[in-house]
Order: structure tokens, then C-alpha cells, then sequence
């Protein structure tokens, strides 16, 4: 049997989408659509609130394409509260008009093939603290979807003996390292919580960073020969102050 790989586990995540029900929108009056978005930007600025007391974070943006139009994703220290805070959104006026798309429940995940031997607790090193609990960027646009290791008979990354991996997840790591500045990624785990292994939440400022960085780890071993993916959402920073301009 392979060793298997301990983990650092930190907040809890959970991505939410929707598409919007633009016909029964467009019904009606713009006085009751004010109070919908009043009542949506009141719940984005509780996230606000709790993402600069450092208690989680979130991050809410408008896709493009027709496989969604919003993506929520939140972050907190237990699934329970994020639990919660799902019933919360579901309760708010304007999920009536919000069909959901899809989602994804995963936890912030940090691996140990690169680790350090080191006596020190590993939840009190603050570099290993800013991954586990990070702040959402607000970057200008977001890239996410679900990923699994491939377990096939020829190529079975969960039967490989653990120093091939970590030389593998070192030169992903190198690949990870030129986009330093242009890409900041966001690794959860689901295993056990969700269809696929893990899931990819990418932030940055120019999209086109997006498909360079994937495209060129999809030559790296680690991915040509183990990666399998799930479907790929990319969407547009969207603030609440623009919220009655999306709706309206
Ligand atoms: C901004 C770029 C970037 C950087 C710097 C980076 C670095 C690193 C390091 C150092 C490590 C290992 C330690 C840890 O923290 O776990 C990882 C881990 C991981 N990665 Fe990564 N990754 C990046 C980016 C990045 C991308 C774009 C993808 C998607 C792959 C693709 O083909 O679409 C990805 C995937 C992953 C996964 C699924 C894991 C967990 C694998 C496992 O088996 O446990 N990742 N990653």
C-alpha cells in the first residue's frame, strides 16, 4: 500500500451558483426589485463584516457563459456555520428569482509532500495560517471547478509510492511559481464531501492568466498524466454597489 498523505485542514468552503430567472425578474415593479437587492447588498456586507474581523471570507462574482450567473463562495471555520449561511441566502427575497446551478463543499486544504520537517506546531506558523484561513482576493475576475487524481490501472496517483509524488507535486509547485503576483489559487479539499477530489478557485486581474497557467501545468506530469477535471467557471468581479445596475 502507498503512504498516504497527511493534510492541514483549515476554514470550510462552500461554492454556490446560480442563474438568474430573468423572465419572472423582468415581472416586477422596480420598487420590489430595490427592496430584493437592498435586502441581497445588506447580506453581502454581513460577509464584508466578516471578512475583515479575519472570521472567514467570501467572494461573489457574475459568470460568464450559461452554465451559471452568480458564484457565492464562502469560507468559515466550521461546515455548520456554512451550513447556516446557506439557509440564510436561500431565505433572502431574490433566491426566488435565483435557480441554483451548481455546488461545492470542500475544505481549505494545505498537503505535506512539501513540508519541512519541523517540531513546531504547524497551525501556528503564520505563512501555514495565511493558506488555512486566507482573505479573499477581490481580484478582478475569478476561475473555478472541481479536479480529481486519476485512478487508473496504468496511471493511479493514489498508488504510487510517495517520493514520486512529491517530486511531482514539487515541480507543480515550480510551474505554480512563475504566475506568483498574476494567479493566487485556492486548493480545497472534498474529498469524501463532494463529486470530485478538489476543487481550483483562481483569482486575478487579467483572465488570460487563467488559461496560460492551466494550459502550461497541462504539460506537467503531475496533470498530463493524473489530472482529470470537472467543469470550468470563470466569471467578472461583481461588488454590491453594482448590484442594482446587474438586476435592473
Ligand atoms: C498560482 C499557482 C499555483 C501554485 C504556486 C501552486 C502550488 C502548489 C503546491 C506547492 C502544492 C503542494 C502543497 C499543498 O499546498 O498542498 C499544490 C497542491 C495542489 N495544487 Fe497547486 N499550485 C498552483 C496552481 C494550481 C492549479 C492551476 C491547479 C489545477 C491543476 C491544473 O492542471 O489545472 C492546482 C492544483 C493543485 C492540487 C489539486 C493540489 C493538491 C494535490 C495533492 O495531491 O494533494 N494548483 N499546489
Amino acid at each position: 500500500m502507498s503512504e498516504a498523505v497527511s493534510t492541514l485542514d483549515g476554514w470550510w468552503s462552500l461554492h454556490l451558483l446560480y442563474n438568474v430567472d430573468w423572465t419572472s425578474l423582468r415581472l416586477l415593479e422596480d420598487s420590489e426589485k430595490d427592496q430584493l437587492i437592498g435586502e441581497l447588498q445588506s447580506f453581502l456586507e454581513r460577509q464584508e463584516e466578516v471578512h475583515k474581523n479575519k472570521e472567514g471570507s467570501y467572494s461573489f462574482y457574475n459568470i460568464t457563459g450559461q452554465k451559471a450567473d452568480l458564484i457565492l463562495w464562502m469560507l468559515r471555520p466550521t461546515v455548520d456555520e456554512l451550513n447556516k449561511l446557506e439557509l440564510e441566502f436561500n431565505k433572502l427575497g431574490i433566491s426566488d428569482f435565483l435557480i441554483p446551478s451548481y455546488s461545492y463543499v470542500s475544505v481549505v486544504e494545505m498537503s505535506s509532500y512539501l513540508a519541512k520537517d519541523s517540531d513546531e506546531d504547524p497551525y501556528e506558523n503564520p505563512y501555514i495560517k495565511g493558506r488555512l484561513y486566507p482573505e479573499v482576493p477581490k481580484s478582478k475576475y475569478i476561475c473555478f471547478y472541481p479536479m480529481d487524481k486519476k485512478r487508473d490501472l496504468d496511471d493511479n496517483w493514489y498508488m504510487l509510492p510517495i517520493e514520486d509524488r512529491k517530486r511531482l507535486m514539487r515541480d507543480h509547485g515550480m510551474i505554480g511559481r512563475q504566475y506568483a503576483g498574476k494567479v493566487k489559487q485556492f486548493i480545497t479539499g472534498s474529498q469524501g464531501l463532494d463529486e470530485y477530489e478538489w476543487a481550483v478557485t483562481l483569482f486575478s486581474d487579467d483572465m488570460l492568466e487563467f488559461k496560460k497557467i492551466i494550459y502550461e501545468m497541462r504539460f506537467d506530469e503531475t496533470s498530463a498524466r493524473y489530472g482529470v477535471f470537472g467543469d470550468f467557471f470563470v466569471g467578472i468581479h461583481l461588488p454590491a454597489a453594482e448590484l442594482p445596475a446587474f438586476f435592473k
